[in-house]
């Protein structure tokens, strides 16, 4: 990671959580919503609590990416700006190679879930539109990964009645990114709520990292649709001439 990230780091949360709250401007914004509006109907997938764009493509059943490049609009100026910081020089490939576009209308969220093995553990999320709350949850021993904190009572019960463990207030045209054990050991969702409630000093991890305090000292904030990019680094990728021959093709 680069140095000058340390300043964007959110101490309270194990590592790697980073937040910075004026990633791209009003304009840069308003471009990405007006490319995301202007995609073609087929290029969402309707799902019962959001919708979602695949770029450049969705992965096949085993996890592997076909190679394409994605469109110059999801390249400049995020991948160029998450490549001046360093973030992604870990990664197998150097830069992400896989957005996800979710749309989020008031009342819809995304259970509480973990991104998986097909990602590099490392995902830097920008923020369009509206505020919302990410919650984050310890992941159970029967998420798949043992945890001696656990008591017999946490560990009936279920993710989605669990009480979120960190949440993080994610403004529009900000960038999180989120990685290493927070990305292995924890599970993120966002409610299906109206209105994020419960919002202070005390609840909120990245209280200090944002903006704009003011919009939440009331303690609530009306959901508005929020759209989220999310860039990840996919591990497998196959080259078109192989991935034919790997269809059935010789
Ligand atoms: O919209 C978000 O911030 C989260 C999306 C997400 O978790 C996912 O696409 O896997
Ligand atoms: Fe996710």
């Amino acid at each position: 990671m680069a140095c000058d990230l340390e300043v964007a780091r959110i101490t309270s949360l194990p590592a790697d959580g980073f937040y910075i709250s004026d990633f791209i401007s009003d304009d840069e914004e308003a471009r990405l919503l007006h490319k995301v509006a202007s995609a073609p109907l087929p290029r969402w997938t309707q799902l019962s609590h959001r919708r979602l764009q695949t770029w450049p493509s969705a992965l096949t059943k085993n996890n592997t990416l076909l190679a394409s490049p994605l469109p110059s609009w999801l390249v400049c100026p995020v991948i160029k700006r998450l490549k001046e910081l360093g973030i992604f020089n870990d990664a197998p490939h150097g830069a992400p190679n896989h957005v996800l576009v979710n749309e989020y209308h008031p009342g819809q969220g995304i259970m509480p879930h973990e991104d998986g093995a097909a990602y590099y553990p490392l995902v830097a999320t920008v923020s369009l539109g509206a505020p919302i709350v990410l919650d984050l949850y310890k992941k159970n021993i029967q998420d798949g990964k043992n945890d001696e904190n656990l008591d017999g009572d946490a560990l009936k019960t279920t993710d989605h009645i669990r009480r979120p463990q960190y949440r993080i207030i994610q403004e529009r045209r900000s960038l999180l990114i989120t990685g290493a054990d927070l990305y292995t050991d924890y599970l993120h969702g966002i409610a299906e709520t109206t209105s994020d409630e419960d919002l202070s000093p005390d609840t909120i991890c990245n209280w200090d990292l944002l903006r704009e305090k003011d919009p939440y000292r009331a303690g609530w904030y009306p959901r508005e649709t929020r759209t989220s990019l999310t860039y990840r680094d996919v591990l497998k990728v196959a080259k078109m001439g192989n991935s034919l021959k790997f269809l059935g093709g010789r």
